[in-house]
């Protein structure tokens, strides 16, 4: 216990495993906590006189399991071991702790999910700009990036860290900034030292600089890499040869979406939902690394055209050439998580199968790289292809050491095979001779006795042994020693059992010591490769996410777009990727055309019944344009989509916002942030802004919203949907803005949506129709009927007075405009008759009296 609360009081605030012999324990305040996480009893000991301790505990063979548990739980682990052999010490054995686990630094399979990264974020700020850090131990990526805080917002939403390190005194404004949804963990302030981090990566990466990185230029990502790399060392990972590089994200290298574009457009769906995302709807990858690739690639589209196109290209030639193409799914889904095997090297935590489970995975990068490529070829497949390296030594080396099957464990069957080691061969032929030998004991015995039933068994306490049953117990001969009694059995040894067993059980204890070392061996051998193995996994992952959409780009029928250094997006149609593929059966999705320019239609205003399809359109045209700077294929029978720099898409009044701020707040600071961000490259998607608030504000603001992007220098091309028809006024007021409705038909009582885009406005909403289809009470919806026809009447013909109309056209709406505009136009006749140059003041007090008094 003494011991115990030593090691505790190094790590007070994780829960402590102390293995004792075969069992981890845990105690104290520990016990309680690892009891009801773990649904295991909680004991009490009483050592004596010390004083009694909660204990609760499970066998050490389950650790993987319960630690999953305690880790997923949102707890920090100490695996504490014994260090020394307890055969050979005597008293207390030495104990230390031997990992810590927490849910940034986990790298056990249990804990890590195939399809995404398992990133550890530090972060650094200082005067308005942020440093950041991602490093996932489980496949040897560390990326740094710095920024100011609406770009680290984003990244740490789009790569969701499970757990971000930070100093200390930043913890509150870390919180504000960002939300309370990070497991996060506060370090000392001195560990956030420039010169202490510079000196740290360096020295982890054997290099006298960090200038060969391009980070050289970036304190603050410095500091936060340097704190995680600390962070590793704290938490007992010291191997950590796989982390063999570091990368700049560049911070205006990437097509840039907000975190509510992220969220609005349902790139990679919640955690906790799944549901339907485009994220699992591109993904048609055949390994974990690929699918873990497509989910940064997701979140970080490319912008610039060479990059682009050179994706493209490869997805074009891959749909042609289906040969290749299913030569690399075939083979890529053979390796395994090439990334994640590689990782367990340095640390020695891989076992004999993942070892063959590598060399699988090198016969597949020989298959990937002899591939008969077609005609033409393509050169971006060439560089990918000739960056492969199969190590045809390295393959030689493990098929020749491991057997065909090896047990996973060394000790628990064969590892290394026949004719490695001569020693190792014959100790086998003793061990197995020996085995041999007792089986005919075992006869010889019962022949020389008559016990038919005799039997040579092995157990841990006495070896090897003569088993009788009580029915022939007079037979045995006076020789044999009794050992045990059972209940219908009795149990003998005998000096030539014991002289056999001694030979057999040296020699297989020899035998694990060789197979130990020879394995050993060959390990140390593979750390030599660790950089070329990497490099396998991530080309084989590119390859696997380009495959993965020509597969797509068939079996969804998407073609190639046309990215262009235009700034006209022109797509024919056009359909919503994740949308058309859960429609309810029989539907199908209606495709339509869309065309955005600076010039001609620069802002399209789109009205239309509700559930007629405008957020559909709307987030359709995102999707298309996001997709085609992914390189992927879009579903649209052609496009041609701009290269752009930003994508943002604001949903009036959602739901499921927190913070505190009133709903409409969050939906115009958002808006704030579009607005104050655009440039000519940018696509702007409003669906219903101004909603949130009544209904003369939210016109105003929606008004004055598409005059500010119409007369802004960029003319961002823009897509606004609403159910405010006024806005379809401005049409005839604005160059480029252009009225869109989505088309439905009404037949009797009912309305069928046709979901075509057509140009011109809308006149009414249907509001009430939804809300019928939503069940409620027909006494209800009777109302609502009678009332919108009471209003609309009473504003029939009423004109409108609208700031700098040209002529009070009628209007069937309601506006917001024509409120008091009897009062309002007798004002305006009084105000126009007074001749101001020859108005007493006086007189101009009368007037205003007068005035005044109109309003009452
Ligand atoms: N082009 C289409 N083809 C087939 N079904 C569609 C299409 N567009 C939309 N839908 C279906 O109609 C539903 C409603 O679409 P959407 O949410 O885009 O309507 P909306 O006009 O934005 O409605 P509201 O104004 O009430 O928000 C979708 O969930 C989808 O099932």
């Amino acid at each position: 216990m003494q011991q115990h609360r030593a090691i505790k009081a190094r790590f007070p605030d994780a829960i402590l495993l102390f293995r004792v012999g075969d069992f981890y324990e845990t105690f104290g305040e520990d016990a309680i906590v690892a009891s009801k996480v773990l649904g295991i009893t909680l004991t009490k000991r009483n050592n004596g006189a010390a004083a009694s301790a909660e204990l609760a505990g499970f066998p050490h063979h389950a650790l993987d399991t319960y630690l999953h548990k305690l880790v997923k739980a949102g707890h920090r682990v100490a695996v504490c071991d014994q260090l020394e052999d307890p055969k050979t010490v005597k008293g207390i054995v030495k104990r230390g702790v031997t990992e810590m686990v927490t849910p940034g630094v986990a790298t056990n399979d249990k804990l890590l999910e195939g399809g995404s990264n398992n990133f550890l974020a530090g972060f650094h700020a200082d005067g308005g700009r942020v440093g950041l850090a991602f490093l996932d131990i489980s496949t040897g990526e560390f990326f740094v990036t710095e920024g100011d805080a609406d770009y680290a917002d984003r990244l740490l939403q789009s790569l969701r860290p499970a757990e971000v390190v930070f100093r200390k005194d930043l913890q509150r404004s870390f919180k504000e900034t960002f939300g309370d949804r990070f497991y996060t963990y506060p370090l000392d302030a001195w560990i956030f030292e420039e010169q202490y981090a510079r000196e740290s990566l360096a020295r982890h990466f054997e290099t006298r600089g960090l200038k060969g990185f391009g980070i050289d230029d970036m304190p603050l990502a410095i500091i936060s890499a340097g704190a995680v790399l600390h962070y590793l060392r704290e938490t007992e990972h010291p191997h950590l040869g796989h982390l063999v590089s570091i990368q700049r994200i560049a911070p205006d290298g990437h097509l840039w979406m907000d975190k509510f574009t992220i969220r609005n457009l349902e790139l990679l769906g919640s955690n906790v939902e799944g549901g339907h995302h485009l994220l699992a709807t591109l993904n048609n990858t055949v390994s974990p690394m690929g699918a873990r690739l497509l989910r940064r690639w997701t979140v970080m589209p490319l912008k610039d055209k060479a990059s682009i196109d050179r994706r493209l290209d490869l997805v074009e030639y891959l749909v042609r050439d289906t040969d290749v193409r299913k030569t690399f799914r075939e083979a890529i889904a053979s390796c395994g998580d090439i990334e994640r095997l590689v990782s367990k090297l340095p640390a020695r935590k891989i076992n004999p199968r993942e070892v063959l489970q590598l060399c699988a995975g090198l016969g597949a990068v020989g298959r990937v790289r002899e591939a008969k490529l077609g005609a033409g070829g393509d050169p971006y497949l060439a560089e990918l292809c000739a960056g492969l390296d199969p190590s045809p030594a390295l393959r030689d080396r493990i098929t020749r050491a491991l057997v065909d099957h090896p047990s996973v464990q060394l000790g628990k069957g064969p590892v290394i095979r026949e004719g490695v080691d001569a020693a190792l061969d014959d100790l086998r032929g003793i061990a197995g001779a020996g085995k041999e030998y007792l089986l005919r004991l075992q006869q010889q015995e019962s022949e020389a006795t008559g016990i038919s039933s005799l039997k040579v068994s092995f157990n841990n306490v006495f070896g090897y042994y003569l088993e009788v049953t009580n029915a022939h117990k007079g037979k045995v001969p006076p020789t044999w020693i009794r050992k045990q009694t059972l209940t219908g059995a009795e149990r003998y040894i005998t000096p030539e059992l014991k002289e056999y067993e001694e030979k057999i059980m040296g020699a297989e204890e020899k035998i694990l010591a060789l197979e130990t070392r020879l394995y050993d061996e060959l390990l140390e051998h593979l750390q030599g490769f660790i950089a070329p193995l990497q490099r396998n996994g991530h080309l084989l992952a590119i390859l696997d996410v380009l495959a993965g959409f020509a597969e797509n780009a068939l079996r969804y029928h998407y073609k190639k777009p046309e990215v262009h250094e235009g700034t006209e997006l022109d797509i024919r149609e056009g359909r919503h990727p994740v949308m058309e593929r859960h429609l309810p059966p029989g539907e199908s999705y209606i495709a339509n055309d869309l065309l955005l320019d600076p010039t001609t239609q620069q802002v399209i205003i789109l009205t239309g019944p509700n559930m007629s399809g405008k957020s559909a359109l709307l987030r359709q045209t995102a999707l298309i344009t996001l997709m085609a700077h992914l390189g992927s294929f879009v579903p649209a029978t052609a496009a041609r989509v701009p290269l752009t720099d930003k994508i943002f898409t604001r949903v009036g009044a959602s739901d499921n916002l927190s913070g505190g701020e009133s709903t409409f707040m969050v939906e115009m600071n958002e808006t704030a942030s579009i607005l104050n961000n655009l440039t000519a490259r940018s696509l702007v998607l409003l669906d219903e802004i101004g909603r949130g608030t009544a209904t003369y504000d939210g016109i105003s603001i929606a008004w004055s919203i598409v005059e500010y992007l119409q007369r802004h220098p960029g003319r961002p091309k823009t897509f606004f949907a609403t159910h405010y028809h006024e806005l379809n006024e401005l049409e005839e007021r604005l160059e480029g803005v252009r009225n869109f409705h989505i088309t439905h038909k009404e037949v009797g009582q009912k309305v069928i949506f046709l979901r075509k885009l057509a140009p011109g406005g809308s006149t009414h909403s249907f509001g009430i129709h939804v809300a019928k289809m939503a069940g409620m009470p027909p006494s209800l919806l009777e109302r609502a009927e009678e009332l919108l026809a009471e209003m609309e009447g009473k504003h029939l013909g009423t004109p409108v007075d609208m700031p700098g109309r040209k002529n009070g056209t009628p209007q069937l709406q309601l506006s917001i405009f024509d409120a008091h505009s009897e009062t309002f136009a007798e004002i305006r006749r009084v105000l126009n008759a007074v001749d101001i140059n020859n108005l007493t003041p006086v007189e101009a007090l009368l007037k205003l009296s007068e005035i005044k008094n109109l309003l009452k």
